[in-house]
């Protein structure tokens, strides 16, 4: 595919990001794409609203996996670009757009020129929620191929366009989505006393819920509890009779989660004494951490090094990804494209450099050719 084509193909998904497990557009313009391509080596697979697409391999011994991430989140876009998303209140603000247009290419690319073995691309529905990757799994459709490794990629808006970054080992936390829901006692502003205050109470537990990181946690260990968006209250004299938090926990090790939820649920208790209120909590969907297997890791900077792309070793970050599920039971690995954008991961004017698609399908199609 020419830059022309992909660009083409990266501006019309950017115009029509969808919340996981409602892709329709996505998956149809991804049908669509993949049959104007016209190969008799490739088999296509509906699954929900992704899909499996076969290249089958001139000789082959194995199945490669390469998975892409294809929905989008419910942010509105606030860049000025003639593509901007066409969806009110939702956009690619995780660069799914990208991660999809790249493997676009690189499935035109091997599907041309069919290496020996066969490569089986995964078109994942729901990654940033409620997670597509445990069904895909235990999917019969998905057990027939019997992939023997698997790998993934991640734009990176802090690393420069000519740069992918890796690390054997743990790459991506474990994470948590939290929802806790506070119930007191509503009433007018001017009697707080006779109330039970839901703004009051969760504003007090969120700084509380700080303290299981700093105070818990061994500091040698790593722990983060964000909590993205809180709800409570009706107008400004009345007090509020509930209130809702909504977060995420994460975590390097499995085990550190375990501790966080139990002093969260220790703090819960606490609270609902100290505050005469109820608090119910949800875990909502959890991501097993992204373990990268060294030899996949070794062999990748072997590849990417023959070429001019710079590999950076890279550090573990607290991102989450539901690819850990996949390789959980399949050996393999993630890395991270560098996209150089001036705003980061789940930004409302995240602007990714477009040469960064070159690399992208030069850095997969060299390790397809290299596994
Ligand atoms: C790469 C990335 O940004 N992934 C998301 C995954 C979402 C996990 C889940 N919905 C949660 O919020 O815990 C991330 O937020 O790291």
């Amino acid at each position: 595919m020419i830059k022309n084509e992909l660009l083409t193909i990266r501006r019309s998904l950017h115009q029509i990001p969808e919340l996981g497990f409602q892709e329709y557009k996505t998956q149809s313009f991804l049908l669509e794409t993949i049959k104007k391509m016209n190969r008799s080596n490739i088999e296509i697979t509906k699954w929900k609203t992704g899909l499996f697409v076969l290249v089958k391999g001139n000789n082959p011994k194995k199945t490669i996996g390469y998975r892409t991430d294809i929905d989008g989140l419910p942010i509105t876009e606030e860049t000025d670009f003639p593509f901007k998303s066409q969806h009110p209140g939702q956009m690619h603000a995780c660069g799914h757009d990208l991660h999809m247009t790249i493997a676009l290419g690189v499935l035109d690319e091997i599907s041309a020129n069919a290496i020996d073995d066969n490569v089986l691309f995964i078109f994942q529905p729901a990654e940033e929620g409620p997670g597509g990757a445990e069904p895909i799994l235990s999917s019969d459709t998905f057990k027939q191929w019997k992939v023997d490794s698997i790998f993934a990629l991640h734009i990176a808006p802090e690393l420069p366009v000519g740069t992918v970054s890796t690390r054997a080992g743990i790459l991506f936390a474990n994470t948590s989505e939290l929802f806790l829901d506070f119930t007191g006692k509503g009433g007018h502003a001017a009697y707080p006393h006779l109330t039970k205050d839901m703004i009051v109470t969760a504003s007090s537990f969120i700084t509380q819920l700080q303290q299981i990181i700093s105070r818990k946690v061994d500091p040698l260990d790593s722990g983060v509890i964000t909590i993205g968006k809180m709800t409570a209250g009706t107008v400004q004299n009345i007090i509020a009779e509930t209130a809702r938090l909504e977060g995420t926990i994460r975590t390097l090790q499995p085990e550190t989660m375990t501790i966080i939820k139990k002093e969260l649920e220790n703090i819960i208790k606490g609270f609902e004494i100290a505050h005469d209120c109820t608090i119910e909590v949800d875990y909502g969907a959890m991501y097993y951490q992204v373990n990268n297997d060294k030899v996949y890791v070794d062999k990748f900077a072997e590849a990417v090094q023959k070429s001019d792309i710079q590999f950076i070793e890279a550090n573990a970050a607290m991102t989450g990804e539901d690819f850990g599920y996949f390789l959980k039971e399949i050996p393999g690995f993630m890395f991270w494209l560098g996209v150089d954008s001036p705003y980061g991961l789940h930004h409302s004017k995240l602007t990714p450099n477009e040469d960064a698609i070159e690399t992208g399908i030069k850095a997969v199609t060299a390790m397809m050719k290299e596994i």
